[in-house]
C-alpha cells in the first residue's frame, strides 16, 4: 500500500514537472498502451524449435550458455512466455518461427501446414496474443552447404521456396484469425566464408527465388512481409548474400517492408538513423532490437542509448503507425523467463521516455534554428523524473513496479524451470 501511494504521489509531481515543458503524460501513456512489442519465441529455448531432430543450431547462428529451465515442447514455452508477458506492462505480440510448429512425426519444412499452428492460434487467441511468423531457413540439413534461396543447386532452391509459400499460407492464416495482420519475416543465412569468385550469380539467383515466392499477392490486411539483411554470420564473414543493399533494393522495388536487425550491421552502426531514411521508399518497416556485443551477439537488449535513439526516431518521426517492433537476441546464460523480461521492459520503457519528448517544441527550435534551445531542452530532459511515469505505467497495468518482478521469476524458477 505505502509502495502504491509513494508511486501515486510520484508520479503528480512527474506529470507537473512534464506539464511545465509541454508534455501530456496522460496522452503518453494512452499512446504507449497501443504499442505492442512482437517477442522472439526462440529466446525461450535457444533457437532449438520443436521438429524433434537434434536441435543443433547452424547457419551462423550461436547460443551461448546452459542455464537450466529451457523450453523442450509447446506447452513449455507457452508457460514460460505466459510468466514473461505477465510481467511485463501493456498488451504484446509473439513472434514464432517455422521450426516451433508442433508435428505428429517428420514434416519437412516444405509441407508445413496452418494445421501444425493451430496449438499457437488457439494459445494466442485465449491470451489475446497476436502472432507474427518466420520461415525457418536454418538448423536443416539442406541448409548445410550454407546456401538456401540462392544455391547453385535448383533442387535446393525449390525446396525452399516451397517452404517460402507454405510460410505465407501459415502467416496469412495467423492473421486472418487474429483480425490482424501477422509479419512474415524472411531471413536467410546464404554466403561464403572466403572471397566469391562471383558475388553476383547468387544475388540474381536469390531476387528470382524471392519473386517466385512472393508471386501471388496477399492481403495486407492479414499479413506483410518483410526482408532481413545481415553483414555477416559464422563461417559467411566473407560475403552474405542478402546484404543490407540488396534486400533495400528489394524492398523499395517490390513495396516489402525492410527488416533492420540492430546486430546486422557494423559494430559501430546504429540502426536508428536509417529508419527515417528507408521510410522515405518502403511502406513499413520492421525492427529486430537486439543488442551485438563486438558482433552480432545477440545480448539481451538494454537501455542503451542506441535503443533510447530508435524509439525516439520513431515517435519524433511519427512512424508509430509504420514500424513494427520486434526482439531478436536469446542468451542461455542466465534465465531464459528474465531475460524476455528485462529486454522487453527496456524496450517499453525507452519507447515511454520518447514519448515523454516536448517533439513539436524541440522541431520547432530546430526550425528556428535555434539550436542552443534544442540541445539545452534535450539535455534537460534526460533528467526528468520519467521513472516516476514509468512505475505507475506498470501499476495501472497490473504489472510489477520496479523489481518487484525478479522474485516472481525466481519462484517460478524454483518451481517450474529446475524441475526439467
Ligand atoms: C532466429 C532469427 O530468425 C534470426 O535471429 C534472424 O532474425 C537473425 O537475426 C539472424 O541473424
Ligand atoms: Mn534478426
Amino acid at each position: 500500500m505505502a509502495h502504491s501511494m509513494n508511486v501515486q504521489s510520484s508520479y503528480q509531481l512527474a506529470r507537473e514537472r512534464y506539464a511545465a515543458v509541454g508534455v501530456d503524460v496522460d496522452h503518453a501513456i494512452e499512446r504507449l498502451k497501443k504499442i505492442a512489442i512482437s517477442l522472439h519465441c526462440w529466446q525461450g529455448d535457444d533457437v532449438g524449435g520443436f521438429e524433434g531432430g537434434d536441435g543443433e543450431l547452424g547457419s551462423g547462428l550461436a547460443v551461448t550458455g546452459n542455464y537450466p529451465g529451457r523450453a523442450r515442447s509447446p506447452e513449455e514455452l507457452r508457460s514460460d512466455l505466459e510468466m514473461a508477458y505477465s510481467l511485463i506492462p501493456g498488451d504484446h505480440r509473439l513472434n514464432l518461427h517455422a521450426c516451433y510448429g508442433e508435428f505428429d512425426g517428420p514434416v519437412d519444412r516444405n509441407e508445413i501446414g496452418v494445421e501444425h499452428f493451430q496449438g499457437w492460434i488457439d494459445w494466442g487467441k485465449s491470451q489475446a496474443v497476436s502472432l507474427d511468423f518466420n520461415p525457418t531457413f536454418f538448423s536443416h540439413p539442406k541448409a548445410d552447404d550454407g546456401f538456401t534461396l540462392s544455391a547453385a543447386d535448383a533442387g535446393i532452391r525449390q525446396f525452399w521456396i516451397e517452404h517460402g509459400i507454405a510460410s505465407r499460407k501459415i502467416a496469412a492464416a495467423m492473421g486472418k484469425a487474429q483480425g490482424n495482420a501477422c509479419v512474415n519475416n524472411f531471413w536467410i543465412p546464404d554466403g561464403f566464408k572466403d572471397t566469391p569468385a562471383s558475388r553476383k550469380n547468387p544475388r540474381t539467383r536469390l531476387a528470382d527465388s524471392l519473386d517466385k515466392i512472393f508471386s501471388d499477392s496477399m492481403n495486407p490486411a492479414e499479413t506483410l512481409e518483410s526482408v532481413e539483411c545481415k553483414l555477416f554470420g559464422i563461417g559467411s564473414e566473407s560475403y552474405v548474400v542478402g546484404s543490407h543493399e540488396f534486400y533495400m533494393g528489394y524492398a523499395i522495388s517490390r513495396q516489402k517492408l525492410l527488416c533492420l536487425d540492430a546486430g546486422h550491421f557494423h559494430p559501430t552502426e546504429g540502426i536508428a538513423d536509417k529508419i527515417s531514411s528507408v521510410l522515405m521508399y518502403v511502406p513499413e518497416l520492421l525492427l529486430h532490437v537486439s543488442r551485438g556485443v563486438r558482433w552480432d551477439s545477440d545480448h539481451v537488449v538494454t537501455y542503451s542509448d542506441e535503443l533510447q535513439a530508435i524509439m525516439q526516431e520513431i515517435v519524433r518521426g511519427d512512424f508509430l503507425g509504420r514500424v513494427h517492433i520486434g526482439l531478436d537476441f536469446f542468451d542461455a546464460s542466465i534465465n531464459r523467463v528474465a531475460a524476455w523480461v528485462i529486454g522487453t521492459r527496456n524496450a517499453v520503457k525507452a519507447m515511454l521516455a520518447a514519448l515523454l519528448e516536448p517533439t513539436e517544441r524541440l522541431q520547432q527550435f530546430e526550425l528556428e534554428g535555434n539550436y542552443t534551445a534544442r540541445l539545452a531542452m534535450m539535455e534537460e530532459l534526460k533528467s526528468m523524473p520519467f521513472g516516476a511515469v514509468w512505475d505507475q505505467y506498470c501499476e495501472m497495468t497490473d504489472t510489477p513496479v520496479g523489481m518487484d518482478w525478479l522474485a516472481k521469476v525466481e519462484q517460478y524458477e524454483l518451481d517450474v524451470l529446475s524441475k526439467r
